[in-house]
This record gives structure tokens, C-alpha cells and sequence, in this order.
């Protein structure tokens, strides 16, 4: 099937960058081709730095310990066993679970995992950051601090691109693209809520 005919966008070092749309318009399989677990049919992706996802669906080891997961992907991005250690703590501070350190993925709850999924993405302070719906079954102070560090990492030059459902947030975000019929539109300078938000509330558009 096709997902997408006409995607043209652009990811700034600094901003953060909001794709939103209905459920089923392509956001994930947008987001997957920029990262690059999913070839395009046409067209061309341009990736500059290191690039951090974090997917829908948390990609993680269950018979790991969080401090396990922690050594694997941080060894497979090349960090030492220091900065490893140290982007652990940091995040575990952070993010509150420093108790779940020595637990197994298979153990934590679907928040505590989804921080954990998270912090994989974060942990070696990439140059682009893709978040796929990151703060899925965060409570409210953790989504707060979400926030915190997403801002943080966009004032350090990181470009940070997510997913994101809740209207509320659109003040956050410093570009929104919004897909939709297989399109990408730039809908950052439109007044109001985009049709996706609205259709997500099941309220009628205009269209
Ligand atoms: N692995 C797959 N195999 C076949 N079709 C798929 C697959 N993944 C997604 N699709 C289809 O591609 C389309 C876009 O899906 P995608 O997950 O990109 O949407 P989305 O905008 O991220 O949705 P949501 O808001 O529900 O997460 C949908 O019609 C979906 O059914």
C-alpha cells in the first residue's frame, strides 16, 4: 500500500519539531523513513550527526536488566563504559527510576519502560532526536520533565522531532508539519488547531 506520496520537510538543529495527524496518516512511517529502519520508495533523506529514536513500541530486551540495556545500546553507540554509566544516572535522576535499575525489563511497568525506551534514545546526546509518541503512560510530573529535557536538549543544539497527539503541546513546538492524504504540510504559522487535531476529537472539519 502506499502511506505517503509527497513528503518534503526539513529538521533544524535547536527546534523542536511536532508531526502530527490523524491516527493511521503515515506519522510513524514518516518518522521511520527519516531514521531509516524503513526505505523510501523515491526521494532522499539527508541525515547529518548522530540520530536518537525512540519508537511507538518500546524496543527493548525483557531478560535485561535496565542497567544491562543500558551497557548494550550504550556500547553499541560507541560511548565508554564511563559515559555510559554517567548518561545512566544522569537519566535515572532525571526521570526517577534509579530504584529500577537492577529490575528486568519484563518487570517494569509499561511507564517505567516507556522511560527506559526514552532514555536509550537520549543517552548518547545525539544530534537529531526522533520520539515516536514518547511520554505514552508517563504521569504527570514525568511528562513535565519530558518537557525540561526535550527544551534542554533543543537549547544545546539538538533537533528534536515527535510525534505528538496532544493539542495542548502545539505552544511547545517551534515547526509542525501535519500529514495528511499521504502529504507532509508545513501548518506551523496556521491559526488555531490543525483538521488532525480536530479529527482526533471527533469533531468536523472543514474539508
Ligand atoms: N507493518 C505494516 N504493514 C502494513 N501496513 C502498515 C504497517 N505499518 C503501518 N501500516 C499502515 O500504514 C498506514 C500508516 O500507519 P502509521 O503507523 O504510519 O500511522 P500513524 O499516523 O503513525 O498512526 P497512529 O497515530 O495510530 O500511531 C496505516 O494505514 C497502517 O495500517
Amino acid at each position: 500500500m502506499t502511506v505517503l506520496t509527497d513528503a518534503d520537510l526539513e529538521i533544524r538543529r535547536g527546534e523542536i519539531v511536532g508531526i502530527v495527524g490523524a491516527n493511521g496518516s503515515g506519522k510513524s512511517t514518516l518518522m521511520n523513513i527519516l531514521v531509516g529502519v524503513l526505505e523510501q520508495d523515491s526521494g532522499t533523506v539527508e541525515r547529518t550527526g548522530t540520530v536518537g529514536w525512540c519508537p511507538q513500541e518500546p524496543l527493548l530486551y525483557d531478560r535485561l536488566t535496565v542497567g544491562e540495556t543500558f551497557r548494550l545500546f550504550g556500547s553499541g553507540y560507541g560511548m565508554t563504559a564511563e559515559e555510559i554509566d554517567e548518561a545512566k544516572h544522569h537519566l535515572a535522576s532525571k526521570l526517577d527510576f534509579e530504584q529500577y535499575l537492577d529490575y528486568r525489563i519484563d518487570q517494569l511497568s509499561g511507564g517505567n519502560r516507556q522511560k527506559i525506551n526514552l532514555s536509550i534514545a537520549l543517552m548518547h546526546d545525539p544530534d537529531v532526536l526522533m520520539l515516536d509518541e514518547p511520554y505514552t503512560g508517563f504521569d504527570w510530573e514525568t511528562y513535565l520533565t519530558f518537557w525540561d529535557l526535550a527544551e534542554e536538549l533543543a537549547a544545546d543544539g539538538t533537533a528534536v522531532t515527535m510525534i505528538s497527539h496532544l493539542i495542548e503541546e502545539q505552544s511547545r513546538l517551534d515547526r509542525i508539519y501535519e500529514v495528511r492524504d499521504g502529504q507532509v504540510y508545513d501548518v506551523t504559522d496556521q491559526e488555531g488547531e490543525t483538521d488532525a487535531t480536530a479529527s482526533e476529537r471527533g469533531e468536523e472539519t472543514d474539508e
